[in-house]
């Protein structure tokens, strides 16, 4: 139970060149066809097995929601065909599928229905809907005066009252608070551990590592690539790099598919797939590395990706390491000062370079990044063939384990830590392993805050 199997699917939808076009077609149609086909989608083909938890990823427009509603029936395909085994459950658009003029608790009930409940069933877990919600008297008020937050309250704590068999979701629980959010990703996590297969589109990343084990990558409305988590979003931050600088996206890394990493056999569409995307880079895309840049990862980094390398012929970086007390280092005892050296060299002038760098987890997460653009540091000025050193010295106060570094060079520093133009980047371009300090605290989570506590008694 809870497949999904999708395959040559394809979606176009009719463009018409002015507004009585349609109307003449059907009423002429022996005149011939007035319309042309716009293709969101094509060629979409992949199975998910029951159990797993995939995200689709993708820029604005690539075509992410449509697949979901063709997954989920609410849009038919235009050509190809998919199948779902087990009841699904979904949350789609907001305020899709709710009558404005029905209050919450009526449409909860013919909610209920459409996911395969009886009326006495919605009527027996209305209690915990209503506390799952969190809505008050609003369930008794018509849907047309709830906020947008009340409508995904009400639609997540309908759609999972009962665990499904594929849950499927589209950047609903972006509109929540953060109380509800955590609250949702707590019952998505247990769901998923008890069976449930996850669809899941967002553009936060942070949540697509912590809930998916596998993500699709949609580009003008192909995939792109089907693989790990971490490979398909350092392919999404060079595609929207890329798009951002006018250069044409990078294709998938194409790999022979191994037999023991399940999921995350990497499978890559042709090259050309991916090359011109329908939609800039743009909206909640997340913002690329502030100036931080990758380039091709060297044989020891601990990421095979190269993916997020960048180069536009403006600077290179001729060296990326971390040192500690001034010798390349590539283990660190977490709380000790450490330094990150990228060594650029420009091969034309700019007025305005900066250089930065980003620490990624195993995950490939971003756990810190910055640059000297957004420290307030000026580098000035350079010419031709010159060279700069930028040393960032920190406190490793990291959890143990593995790290990579990437590197990159801009020009022209703009607003939060954005840029004009980047030079180059240099993805994993080296890595680096912290062992626990033996004299810290004891603690976990992803940085040692280094706290201070304070205890007060009061007699009694
Ligand atoms: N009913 C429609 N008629 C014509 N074009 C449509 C229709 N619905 C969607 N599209 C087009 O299909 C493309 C894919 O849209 P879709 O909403 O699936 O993208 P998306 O990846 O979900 O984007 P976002 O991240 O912004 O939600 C877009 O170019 C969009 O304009």
């Amino acid at each position: 139970m809870g497949s999904i199997h999708v395959s040559q699917l394809g979606k176009a939808y009719k463009q018409y060149p002015g507004r009585w076009s349609r109307l003449l077609e059907w009423v002429t149609p022996f005149l011939g066809q007035r319309h042309r086909l716009k293709w969101v989608l094509q060629d979409i083909d992949f199975h998910i097995a029951a159990g797993e938890s995939v995200a689709l990823i993708g820029v604005n427009g690539a075509g992410k929601s449509t697949l979901l509603k063709l997954i989920t029936g609410t849009a038919q395909p235009t050509t190809g065909a998919v199948a779902t085994h087990g009841r699904v459950a979904a949350l789609l658009e907001l305020g899709m599928g709710f009558h404005p003029d029905f209050t919450g608790r009526q449409n909860a009930v013919m909610a209920g229905q459409l996911i395969g409940l009886s009326v006495e069933e919605v009527t027996a877990l209305m209690p915990g809907i209503e506390a799952f919600a969190e809505i008050g008297d609003y369930i008794d008020q018509p849907v047309r005066v709830y906020s947008s937050g009340m409508q995904v309250r009400l639609a997540f704590a309908v759609a999972t009252a009962v665990r499904p068999d594929i849950l499927v979701i589209d950047e609903a629980l972006a509109v929540g608070d953060v109380f509800f959010q955590q609250k949702c990703y707590e019952r998505i996590r247990a769901y998923c551990h008890a069976g449930t297969t996850l669809l899941f589109v967002s553009h936060a990343m942070g949540a697509v590592y912590s809930l998916c084990n596998r993500a699709i990558l949609i580009s003008a409305g192909r995939v792109a690539l089907d693989s790990s988590p971490r490979e398909v979003i350092d392919l999404y931050n060079a595609h929207v790099l890329h798009q951002r600088e006018g250069k044409t996206p990078p294709p998938a890394p194409v790999r022979a598919p191994t037999s023991d990493t399940g999921a995350s056999s990497a499978t890559a569409n042709a090259p050309g797939a991916a090359g011109a995307p329908g939609a800039p880079a743009q909206g909640h895309a997340p913002a690329p590395a502030p100036a931080p840049a990758p380039a091709p990862a060297p044989a020891d980094a601990a990421s095979p990706s190269t993916v997020g390398s960048f180069a536009n012929g403006g600077a290179t970086l001729d060296a990326v390491g971390l040192y500690v007390d001034d010798q390349p280092a590539a283990t660190i005892v977490s709380d000790r000062v450490a330094t990150v050296r990228v060594e650029s060299r420009f091969a034309q002038g700019y007025a305005d370079p900066h250089i930065g760098f980003q620490i990624r987890n195993a995950r490939g997460e971003a756990v810190f990044m910055t640059n000297t653009y957004c420290m307030g540091q000026t580098i000035g000025p350079v010419g031709p063939g010159e060279a700069v050193r930028a040393e960032f010295s920190f406190k490793a106060s990291l959890a143990p384990g593995d790290y990579t570094i990437t590197a990159g060079v801009a020009e022209g520093g703009a607003g939060e830590g954005d840029f004009r133009q980047t030079l180059a980047r240099q993805q994993d371009a080296s890595a680096f392993t912290v062992l626990r300090n033996l004299d810290a605290i004891v603690w976990s989570g992803v940085c040692n805050l280094d706290p201070i506590c304070e205890l007060q008694r009061q007699a009694v």
